[in-house]
């Protein structure tokens, strides 16, 4: 699915803090927002996903009207893993998954054996299989992070809102969680905070800064020191990694880079 965000804008009390962004992610394709912390990432992707309502702009899914289409058509569509998943009350790593299925159920509606077929693989894809009887609440903040994208999973979305999904996650598994998205092969945004996975996983990037877009392009278009430097107001250097033969960044607040 294509999404098109256009003239999106947010203003809290009298502070514009979305500033009239568009955004395009065309099919298939896996698209990152950078920038720096409060620059108005989250907003912008809060407005896409419903969250909270842009004081204008428009959102199509193809040609789905996001912002003015119900709430459980557009979860039959569109997924969205968040940076806060906290919950006040207990289910087990199954029932979490399981809740993924609601959008496409009627009310009351029970679980079929294909949802649980379907639960299954996303424990899988996301290497939970032996947490299914774990709760929820007991779980470390990077297991959470993987049972939220597994219940986003089994949710069968044709797209994806990332916001920071590695938040809290280790090394490795910031790496099999994206790799694990972009396997879905369908159309994502994501707002990242590490420019290393930004290069590797994304197709396209929209950098913003002060609630505006500031670049964007291809990861080596954006990712240049100028744009690193006015972005996040930092030295940087780029070189190509030795590891994974892809871009890397070398930063420090100045001297000798
Ligand atoms: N409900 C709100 N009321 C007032 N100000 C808000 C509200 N939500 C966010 N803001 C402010 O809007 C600005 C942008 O916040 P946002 O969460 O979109 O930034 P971000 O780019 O996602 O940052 P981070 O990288 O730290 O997650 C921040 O200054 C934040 O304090």
């Amino acid at each position: 699915m294509k999404l098109t965000a256009q003239n999106i804008a947010v203003t809290f009390g009298k502070k514009d803090i979305v500033k009239n962004i568009s955004v395009i992610v065309k099919k298939k394709q896996f698209v990152g927002l950078i920038g720096p912390n409060g620059c108005g990432k989250s907003t912008l992707l809060k407005s896409i996903y419903k969250s909270l309502t842009p004081k204008q702009g428009t959102v199509f899914l193809d040609d789905l009207n996001v912002l003015k289409s119900p709430e459980k058509k557009v979860s039959q569509q569109l997924g969205v893993v968040g940076q806060f998943n906290e919950m006040h009350f207990d289910l087990s790593v199954h029932q979490m998954v399981m809740l993924g299925r609601t959008p496409h159920k009627k009310m009351l509606e029970s679980d079929t054996g294909k949802d649980y077929e379907i639960v299954e693989e996303a424990l899988a894809r996301t290497n939970l299989q032996s947490y299914k009887e774990r709760s929820f609440l007991s779980l470390s903040g990077g297991e959470k992070q993987r049972v939220i994208l597994a219940r986003t999973i089994a949710q069968q979305p044709k797209f994806m809102i990332l916001d920071e999904p590695t938040n809290h996650l280790d090394i490795r598994y910031q790496i099999e969680i994206l790799s694990c998205v972009k396997e879905l092969n369908i159309g994502v945004l994501a707002a990242l905070h590490d420019l290393e996975m930004a290069a590797h996983y994304c197709d396209y990037i929209y950098a913003v800064k002060n609630g505006e877009i500031y670049a964007h392009g291809t990861p080596t278009e954006v990712l240049t020191p100028d744009t690193i430097e006015a972005l996040y107001q930092i030295k940087c250097q780029t070189y190509i990694n030795p590891v994974t033969n892809g871009l890397g960044f070398a930063y420090g607040l100045g001297g000798s880079l």
